[in-house]
């Protein structure tokens, strides 16, 4: 092919030239939305977006970064998806609580396959209020009051593989021992399942939970989906999450499932009973997984589907998992550089529970404990950011915002503004004093989101962490060790904060 009649060009390469520049244009136009809304922001790479700086910097430090340079409110692009990321109390208090009906959603920014569309976190309206008010009443207090002897069993086998790990060692990696512990917990409250987590390095639950955790920005149907997010619909049933490991849990369950329509015994309250109990046989699965949006009511009246129960036990197990065991390795790594607050802790637990074992209404009573989880949460926020998605065109204090749009709160930057922390850096738990603590200003301490669609299993976390936190106090001193990595360096490729290189620690008997 000729080219102005100078010189000749062959046409497969015009073709190509042609390719490039028509995707070009297609990246510029999606990448010029925050300009088209007059909202700042750093300059994204075609493509890409700010891909490249979450994969070199982390949620946490690029956040942090951006948020000096931008303010608390700026456009950044994950790919050619754009993401309004806040860190305004007051406009988070809008989207979260106040203008709840106009962000309901959490954005499907990286769609999951059709498995996940039943779970509680990814479904949409109607039909996740339905789950929403399905699922709750497994958290209420009395529930996990009763559920007090069987976190209570796991505790002891805790404190047991303390000490077969630490004999003979100068320390014990704390992530792989509450990882297990945490594993033995969800199974037990969860399920009314007896696993050997604890007992054994290669415990299936635990082996599958981490395979299918292992998700990094850098996986190859992320990057698809945010340079091409038209392409999700024919990309989407390339899982994200490990298949091989989901379909154990899958497996798992329906195994409890079909365990429990046997013994046809409703003396169980855990989360798997209250779904079977919500489950009505003439549900309405259909083939394909989708299913119009019902309305509440319709909803109801169905009952909670076979492919509800399975994606909402899935998602019990990976919700619960890497949270609760980060939250309580880096308590464990604050208590053992922190001895005075060590010290102080194990003195209330000693004067409120003595030797008596740890429960849900005792741990819940020590005030200091409290403090001490709060700091850890706001220090080591395991959640770095939350969602939401406008369900329609709005404005949130003055920023216009079109349908669709997905609003991030950086749950990280907030923990750490100097605005509201002073010395954001050190660990304090008396921020949270009961003194102090009506000073923290309303909703910048979001370790387990807010509003309507918070976190559903705060309660159970929270207790679980305590009653561990205090039957390790009453039995050990947490030390450092020279192989303990201090500050421990946070994995930049995960979304939840976890240390990159495990955090050992040194448990001392008493
Ligand atoms: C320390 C432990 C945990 C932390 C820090 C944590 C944090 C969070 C956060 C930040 C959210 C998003 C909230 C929002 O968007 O406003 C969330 C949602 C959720 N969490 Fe947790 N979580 C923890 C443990 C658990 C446990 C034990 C469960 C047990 C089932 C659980 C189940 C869920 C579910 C199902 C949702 C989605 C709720 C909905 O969309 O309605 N989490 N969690």
């Amino acid at each position: 092919m000729e080219v102005l009649g100078l010189f000749s060009v062959p046409s497969w390469l015009m073709a190509i030239l042609l390719v490039i520049a028509l995707l070009l244009m297609y990246t510029i136009h999606k990448q010029r939305y925050f300009k088209r809304l007059d909202i700042p922001g750093p300059t994204p790479i075609p493509f890409l977006g700010h891909i490249h700086h979450i994969i070199k910097k982390g949620f946490q430090e690029m956040d942090m970064e951006m948020t000096q340079i931008y303010g608390n409110c700026y456009g950044t692009f994950f790919g050619n998806i754009p993401q309004l990321i806040v860190t305004d109390p007051e406009m988070i208090k809008q989207l979260l609580v106040k203008q709840f009906s106009e962000f309901t959603d959490r954005p499907r920014t990286i769609r999951t396959t059709k498995f996940f569309d039943s779970a509680i976190t990814v479904a949409q309206g109607e039909h996740w209020k339905f789950l929403r008010a399905t699922l709750s009443p497994t958290f209420s207090s009395n529930k996990m009051r009763n559920m007090t002897p069987l976190i209570s069993k796991c505790l002891d086998s805790l404190i047991q593989n303390v000490r077969t790990l630490s004999e003979g060692k100068k320390s014990v990696e704390m992530r792989e021992l509450f990882g297990a512990f945490t594993m033995d917990a969800i199974c037990c409250t969860g399920f009314g399942l007896q696993v050997e987590s604890q007992s054994n390095p290669d415990d299936p639950f635990i082996k599958n939970a981490k395979k299918a955790l292992n998700i990094s920005v850098g996986n190859l149907k992320f990057l698809l989906a945010a340079m091409f997010p038209e392409l999700q619909r024919f990309i989407r049933e390339i899982p994200i999450l490990n298949q091989e490991a989901i379909d154990f849990f899958i497996q798992a369950t329906k195994s409890a499932l079909a365990d429990r329509r046997e013994a046809q015994s409703e003396s169980y309250r855990d989360f798997l009973q209250l779904m079977i109990n919500a489950h009505q046989d003439e549900g309405t699965d259909n083939d394909n997984g989708e299913e119009k949006d019902l309305g509440f009511d319709a909803y109801k009246r169905r009952g909670m589907t076979d492919a509800e129960v399975l994606a909402n036990a899935i998602i019990f197990f990976l919700a619960a998992f890497d949270t609760t065991s980060n939250l309580l390795t880096f308590a464990s790594y604050c208590l053992a550089t922190n001895q005075d607050v060590q010290d102080r802790l194990r003195s209330e637990i000693n004067k409120e529970l003595g030797k008596s074992k740890p429960t849900y209404d005792n741990v819940f009573n020590l005030t200091y404990l409290d403090m001490t989880v709060n700091e850890t949460l706001r220090m080591y926020s395991p959640a770095q950011r939350l969602n939401r998605m406008a369900v329609l065109d709005t404005t949130l204090c003055g920023v216009k915002i079109p349908k669709g749009l997905d609003v991030t709160v950086s749950v990280l930057s907030l923990h750490y503004d100097t605005k509201y922390w002073e010395n954001p850096h050190k660990f304090d738990p008396e921020r949270f004093s009961p003194e102090n603590k009506d000073r923290i200003h309303p909703f910048t301490f979001l370790p387990f989101g807010g509003g309507p669609r918070n976190c559903i299993g705060m309660r159970l976390a929270l207790m679980e962490t305590k009653m561990a936190i205090a039957a390790l106090l009453q039995n050990y001193r947490i030390l450092t060790s020279s192989e303990t990595e201090i500050p421990p360096k946070i994995d930049k490729r995960r979304g939840v904060t976890m240390p990159e290189n495990g955090l050992y620690l040194k448990l001392e008997a008493l």
